[in-house]
C-alpha cells in the first residue's frame, strides 16, 4: 500500500495541518458568487422593514402621524415606541449595562436615530412608507463636544437617567457623565512625575471612525406561529449571545429560538452589538405572522450602527535623562454618543485600555477614563482592535515619540532601552495584566535590519538638507511602532458579556469512514475558520484537513460560545478545538490498544496512527480506529468517536509586532506616498501563514484608512458629515500600500498549541505606524503632535502652520 511507503514526514504533509499555507476552503464558494448572505435569504411571503430616522441630533418628538404611511400601497404596519411599550420592548439593554431606545421614546439623541419602523411587502413600498410618516420635532440644544457635555449647564441628554447618581460602572457625577474607570496607582505615579528628570505631556486624540464592513448589518426574523419557533438569520458575530438576549428580552423560551449567522461579509466589530432593527423585525414577524427582512443601507450603517474610537487621551510620560521611562499617566475622555452601547466585557467599561503601557517596562502607571454622553451615534466597538487596544497602542506609541523629541533621542533606541526583556515574562504590568510571553528585542532588531534603518535615517537627513536648500519639496518620514496586543477574552473569572462567561467551545464528531465534522461557538466573517480550525484537528488527530467539515453559526447545532471578535477565536475556540481533539485521541488510543492487543500505555501516537512502542510495523491508523469505534464492541468503551470541549482560557494571549513605514510627504499639496511598509507579527504558533499574511494585509489597510483619512465627523448641529462613501474614506487597490510581512514565533505558554490571535494586530500596529511616519517627517521643524486622520488637507495645514509654505 502507498500508505506504508510514506515516511512520517510525508504523511504529516498530507494532513495539511499546523503551519501549512493551505488554500482557503471557503473561497471556492465566495469566488463563484455562491456565498449565502442575509440578503440572499428569500422566504415565502417575506416582508421588508425600514426605519424612519431622525434628521435632528437632539429633539423632542411632539407627534408621529402614521396615517398617510399606512395608506401607501404595500405598507402593512408602522411601529412606534408606543406600540413597543406594552411589550416592554421600546428600550433594550446594551452590552455595556446601559439601555437604548429601540424606537424614539419622546426624544431623539442623535441624527439617524430610529424613530418608526415601517413594514411593507417589498423595500420600495417600505421606502415610500418611510417618506410618508409625519414626525413633528422640536429641536433641542446639541452637544457634540465631550468636554462641553460635562459643563455644569450643558443640556441634559438622558432625561431617563435624570437624578440617577449610580450607573452600571459606579457613581455618576454629572447628568452627562456615564462612568469613571480607574486603574493603577495614582499617588505613586504622581510622585514619580513630580520628581522626574523629564516629563513629556501631550493630548493624543484618536478620532471617531466606523468599521464599515462591505455587507451592512441585517436580519430576517421568522416566527412560526404553529410551532412557536422563532428563527432569526442575521449578520451576528455572536449568534449564541443574540439568542440568549433575544430570549431574555422577548420572553420566548430559549429552545424556541434558533439564531443562524449565514455567510457574513466582514464584521470588524460592527456586528457584535444588538440593534433596533433586530428587535423591530422580530416584533413585526410576530405581529404579521410573516417573515420580515431588514437590511441597512450604506448610509444607515455609517450613521447609526456602532462607531469606533473617539478617545481624547491626555498623557504624561516621565523618564530619566538617559531615557529610562519611570512612569505613565493617562486621563481619557471617551465620547460614547447618546447611549453607552460599547461592546466590552462587563468589568471593562473602557475595554483593555489599561494595556496602554504597551511593550515597555514601566514601573508605575495610572489610567482614568471618563465616559460621556453626547448627541452622536452609540457604539464604541472594537473596530479590529480587540477592546480599545488600538487606542491604547496609539497613545503609548505617540507618547514614546513625543518623549524621544523631548530627550532629543532616536525613537528606535528609546524603545530598545525600555522594552520588557525576554527574561521578564510572564510580565506583570503596572496596570494589572500578566503578559504571557514575548521577545521584543529580537523582533525589533529583525525589523530594523530588514528595512536598513540606519541607511534610511541617513537618506532622510540628506533629503532634509536638500529640502532646506530648496532642491525638493518632499520630506521623508519614518514611522516606527512596537505594539503589544491583548486578545483572547477571556478568562471567565474576569470576562463576561451580560453575565455570560467568555469561554468558547468545539465539538468534533468522527464519522465511521474516518472523516469528521467540527462545530464551534465562533463564527467566521471572512477570517477562514473552516480552513484553519480543520488544520488544528488534522495535526492533533491525524485526519487530513480536507476530510474535515467545519460548521459555525447555527445555535441549534453548534455548542454554546461567545462568538468571534476581539481576535478571540484562535486563542479560545482554537484551544477548545485542540482540547476536544485530544479527548478523541485519548479514546482512540484505548481503541487502538484493544485492537492491537496491548496495554494502552504501550501504543504511541505518530502523525495519523497509534504504533506499538518498539514495534513500528504494528499500528492502527485513525481511519481504522474510527471504523472500529462504530462496528466493534470494545469492553469498557462507548461506541462512536466524538468529543466536546468548553474552554475557559487561563489568561489572554499577548501577540506583538514591530512595524516600520517609510513615507514621502509633499509639503505643498499635503499628499503622501507610502514608499514601504514592513510588518513583523508574532502570534505564537502559526496555523496558516497565508491566512495570517492576508489578515495582516487587511488589517494594515484598515489601519491605513483610519490614520490617513477615514473619519466619522459631525458639525456643531450634530449633522453627520461623512455618511456616504464620497466622504468616508475606504481605500481601493489604488491607494492601498504594498506590504512586506515577516514574523517571529514566541508561543503562548498556556495555549494548547501555543497560538495567539492575530486578526486585529495589524490594525493596532499600523495606525500609530502611519501616524508616526507623518509626524516624523515634520519633527525637524518642531511638530510634536497633530490629530489624525492625516488627510491631504491636514498634512498641508501642518506644513502651513510650521511656516513651510513660501
Ligand atoms: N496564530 C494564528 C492566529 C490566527 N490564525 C488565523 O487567522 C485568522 C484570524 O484569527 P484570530 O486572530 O483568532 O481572529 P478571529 O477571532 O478568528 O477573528 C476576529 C478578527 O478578525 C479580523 N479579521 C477579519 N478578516 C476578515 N476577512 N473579515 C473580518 O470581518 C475580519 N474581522 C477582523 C476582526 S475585527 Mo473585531 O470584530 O473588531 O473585535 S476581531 C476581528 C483565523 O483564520 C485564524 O485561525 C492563524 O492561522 N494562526
Ligand atoms: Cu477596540
Amino acid at each position: 500500500m502507498k500508505d506504508e511507503v510514506q515516511s512520517p514526514e510525508e504523511r504529516s504533509a498530507g494532513l495539511k495541518g499546523l503551519g501549512c499555507s493551505r488554500k482557503r476552503v471557503e473561497d471556492v464558494r465566495f469566488t463563484q458568487g455562491r456565498g449565502n448572505y442575509v440578503d440572499d435569504i428569500k422566504l415565502d411571503g417575506m416582508l421588508t422593514g425600514d426605519f424612519v430616522r431622525s434628521p435632528y441630533a437632539h429633539a423632542r418628538i411632539l407627534s408621529i402621524n402614521t396615517e398617510a404611511a399606512l395608506a401607501v400601497p404595500g405598507v402593512l404596519a408602522v411601529l412606534t415606541a408606543k406600540d413597543l411599550e406594552p411589550l416592554g420592548l421600546h428600550w433594550m439593554p446594551t452590552l455595556a449595562g446601559d439601555k437604548q431606545m429601540v424606537l424614539a421614546d419622546g426624544k431623539v439623541l442623535f441624527q439617524g436615530q430610529e424613530v418608526a419602523y415601517v413594514v411593507a411587502t417589498d423595500r420600495y413600498a417600505a421606502a415610500d412608507g418611510v417618506a410618508a410618516v409625519e414626525v413633528d420635532y422640536e429641536d433641542l440644544p446639541v452637544v457634540t463636544d465631550p468636554f462641553k457635555a460635562m459643563d455644569p449647564d450643558a443640556p441634559v441628554l438622558r432625561e431617563d437617567l435624570a437624578g440617577q447618581t449610580e450607573g452600571a460602572h459606579g457613581p455618576r457625577r454629572h447628568h452627562n457623565h456615564i462612568f469613571t474607570w480607574e486603574q493603577g496607582d495614582k499617588a505613586a505615579t504622581e510622585a514619580v512625575l513630580a520628581e522626574a528628570d523629564v516629563v513629556a505631556e501631550e493630548m493624543v486624540y484618536y478620532h471617531r471612525t466606523h468599521p464599515m464592513p462591505l455587507e451592512t448589518c441585517g436580519c430576517v426574523a421568522s416566527m412560526d406561529k404553529v410551532t412557536g419557533k422563532l428563527t432569526l438569520w442575521g449578520t451576528f458575530q455572536a449568534p449564541h449571545a443574540v439568542r440568549t438576549v433575544a430570549s431574555l428580552i422577548s420572553g420566548i423560551a430559549e429552545h424556541n429560538i434558533r439564531v443562524i449567522s449565514p455567510d457574513i461579509g466582514g464584521g470588524f466589530g460592527n456586528k457584535v452589538g444588538v440593534y433596533p432593527g433586530y428587535v423591530c423585525s422580530i416584533v413585526a414577524s410576530i405581529v404579521t405572522g410573516k417573515p420580515v427582512k431588514w437590511v441597512e443601507s450604506r448610509m444607515d450603517n455609517l450613521m447609526s450602527t456602532a462607531f469606533a474610537r473617539d478617545y481624547w487621551m491626555q498623557g504624561k510620560i516621565a523618564a530619566t535623562k538617559e531615557g529610562k521611562i519611570t512612569g505613565l499617566w493617562c486621563h481619557t475622555t471617551a465620547d460614547h454618543g447618546g447611549f453607552d452601547a460599547c461592546a466590552d466585557p462587563t468589568k471593562f467599561p473602557a475595554g483593555f485600555m489599561n494595556i496602554c503601557t504597551g511593550s515597555y517596562d514601566i514601573p508605575v502607571a495610572y489610567l482614568a477614563v471618563d465616559g460621556v454622553y453626547t448627541n452622536k451615534a452609540p457604539g464604541g466597538v472594537a473596530y479590529r482592535c480587540s477592546f480599545r487596544v488600538t487606542e491604547a497602542a496609539y497613545f503609548i506609541e505617540r507618547m514614546i515619540e513625543v518623549l524621544a523629541i523631548r530627550l532629543n533621542m532616536d525613537a528606535a533606541e528609546l524603545r530598545r532601552i525600555n522594552f520588557i526583556r525576554k527574561d521578564q515574562f510572564p510580565y506583570q504590568s503596572a496596570l494589572g495584566w500578566e503578559y504571557d510571553s514575548g521577545d521584543y528585542h529580537t523582533a525589533w532588531e529583525k525589523a530594523l535590519n530588514a528595512v536598513g534603518y540606519d541607511v534610511l535615517r541617513r537618506e532622510q537627513a540628506e533629503r532634509l538638507e536638500a529640502f532646506k536648500r530648496g532642491e525638493t519639496r518632499k520630506l521623508i518620514g519614518i514611522g516606527l511602532t512596537h505594539f503589544t496586543e491583548i486578545v483572547g477574552a477571556g478568562p471567565v473569572k474576569n470576562c463576561d458579556i451580560l453575565g455570560l462567561g467568555m469561554f468558547d467551545s468545539c465539538e468534533i464528531r468522527i464519522h465511521p469512514t474516518g472523516s469528521a465534522i467540527a462545530r464551534l461557538g465562533t463564527i467566521s466573517q471572512g477570517q477562514g475558520h473552516a480552513t484553519t480550525f480543520a488544520q488544528i484537528i488534522a495535526s492533533e488527530i491525524g485526519i487530513p484537513a480536507d476530510d474535515i467539515t467545519l460548521e459555525e453559526g447555527d445555535t441549534d447545532t453548534a455548542p454554546y460560545g461567545l462568538g468571534t471578535y476581539g481576535s478571540r477565536s484562535t486563542p479560545v475556540a482554537g484551544a477548545a478545538t485542540a482540547m476536544a481533539a485530544r479527548k478523541i485521541r485519548a479514546k482512540a488510543q484505548m481503541i487502538a490498544a484493544y485492537l492491537l492487543e496491548v496495554h494502552d500505555d504501550d501504543v504511541e501516537f505518530e502523525v495519523d496512527r497509534f504504533v506499538v512502542k518498539g514495534a513500528p510495523e504494528r499500528f492502527k491508523t485513525m481511519k481504522e480506529i474510527a471504523f472500529a469505534s462504530y462496528n466493534q464492541a470494545i469492553p469498557g468503551v462507548e461506541p462512536g468517536l466524538e468529543a466536546v470541549s468548553y474552554y475557559d482560557p487561563p489568561n489572554m494571549t499577548y501577540p506583538f509586532g514591530a512595524y516600520i513605514c517609510v513615507m514621502e510627504i509633499d509639503v505643498d499639496t499635503g499628499e503622501h506616498e507610502v514608499r514601504s511598509f514592513y510588518a513583523l507579527d508574532d502570534c505564537g504558533t502559526r496555523i496558516n501563514p497565508m491566512i495570517i499574511e492576508g489578515q495582516v494585509h487587511g488589517g494594515a489597510t484598515e489601519g491605513y484608512a483610519i490614520a490617513m483619512g477615514q473619519e466619522i465627523a459631525y458639525d456643531e448641529m450634530g449633522n453627520h458629515k461623512t455618511a456616504t462613501l464620497m466622504d468616508f474614506f475606504v481605500p481601493t487597490a489604488w491607494e492601498t500600500p504594498h506590504y512586506t510581512t515577516d514574523f517571529t514565533v514566541t508561543p503562548s505558554p498556556h495555549h494548547p498549541i501555543g497560538a495567539k490571535g492575530v486578526g486585529e494586530s495589524p490594525n493596532v500596529g499600523s495606525v500609530p505606524c502611519f501616524s508616526n511616519a507623518v509626524h516624523d517627517a515634520f519633527r525637524p521643524f518642531g511638530l510634536v503632535q497633530s490629530h489624525m486622520p492625516h488627510d491631504h488637507w491636514r498634512i498641508w495645514k501642518i506644513a502651513e502652520d510650521l511656516g513651510l509654505h513660501v
